[in-house]
């Protein structure tokens, strides 16, 4: 059966975008984090090894400085990612502390993923923290990140980090969670008739030229940046989700095996067309 690889997993990745904790484009969205710590929690119960890679910095510190715009300038975003993060893990670990879930945070600089080295001490420093039963809480460490000529330290976003983020810690199971159901033929903001995707066993380039952008104006990703995530995971023979996070309990359903988002796999015995879609979305 097609989705009982993500029914088996057992260590997952879950990427959380900044539409999906905001609510208006600079109101924190409480009852989805506080939902979200329910879910990831009991699924740590039910004994899933769960990481987080969320976004949400700087649009945190935009809603804490009460600015309606993305600062135009470099050193305006780091501040803000600076003042958000600090935002952002005190509301996960409030939450999740009404689980009695312990949460450990991990900022991610590219260059660290690029040197041997410093790349296995990411992966010792996570593993440890899943060992002992703690969520890491990952960002890209987005107030000192840069991108020189010679020098390039930032992922640019989240969901290519959280694609590196499974890799490292070998996750069988990545899943997105966005303001939108999953990928559709076209952009539903764009395209009143583009329809959803359910399976998806390879990013041809007929599958990129369907995404589009980010949907507001504090994400940075759009779909574009899921479908490399999406490339990634298949080439490692993993599975991918992307699905709306209007209800993170939704988790629990996907882990049962239901036909929820789109599933991005290789599935070698699957012989259907390359791609499905179903024509009534919710
Ligand atoms: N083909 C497509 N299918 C679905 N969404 C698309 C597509 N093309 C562009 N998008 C846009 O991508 C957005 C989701 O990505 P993004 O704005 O980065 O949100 P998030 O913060 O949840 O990651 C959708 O709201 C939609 O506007
Ligand atoms: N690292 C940035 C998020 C970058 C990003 O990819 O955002 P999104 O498209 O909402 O997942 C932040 O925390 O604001």
């Amino acid at each position: 059966m097609l989705r009982e690889k993500v029914q088996k997993a057992k260590r997952i990745v879950i990427k959380i975008g900044t539409n999906s904790i905001m609510n208006a484009p600079t109101k924190i969205d409480y009852k989805k984090i506080d939902r979200l710590a329910y879910a990831v929690s009991a699924l740590h119960q039910e004994g899933k090894e769960v990481a987080i890679v969320t976004s949400g910095a700087v649009g945190l510190g935009a809603s804490t400085m009460n600015l309606k715009e993305y600062p135009a300038s470099i050193a305006g975003q780091q501040a803000l990612a600076s003042i958000g993060q600090g935002v952002l893990m005190n509301l996960y670990s409030k939450f999740f502390s009404h689980y009695n879930q312990h949460v450990g945070q991990v900022l991610i600089t590219r260059d660290v993923i690029s040197f041997p080295e410093s790349y296995k001490n990411v992966s010792v420093a996570l593993d440890t923290l899943l060992s002992k039963g703690v969520i890491p809480i990952i960002n890209e460490n987005d107030a000192v990140s840069v991108d020189e000529l010679n020098h390039n330290t930032k992922f640019g976003d989240n969901d290519t980090l959280s694609a590196i983020v499974s890799e490292v810690i070998d996750a069988d199971l990545l899943v997105i969670l966005s303001d939108i159901e999953g990928l559709y033929t076209a952009n539903p903001a764009t395209d009143k008739n583009a329809e959803l995707i359910t399976y998806v066993n390879e990013v041809t380039p007929e599958i990129i030229e369907m995404a589009g952008g980010a949907g507001s104006k504090f994400a940075t990703g759009g779909m574009a940046t899921k479908l490399q995530a999406a490339d990634r995971m298949i080439r490692r023979q993993k599975a991918m989700v992307i699905m709306k996070s209007d209800e993170p309990s939704k988790l629990f359903n996907l882990l049962a095996g239901e036909e929820i988002g789109t599933l991005f796999m290789k599935e070698g015995i699957h012989s259907d067309k390359q791609y499905s879609s179903i024509g009534n979305r919710s």
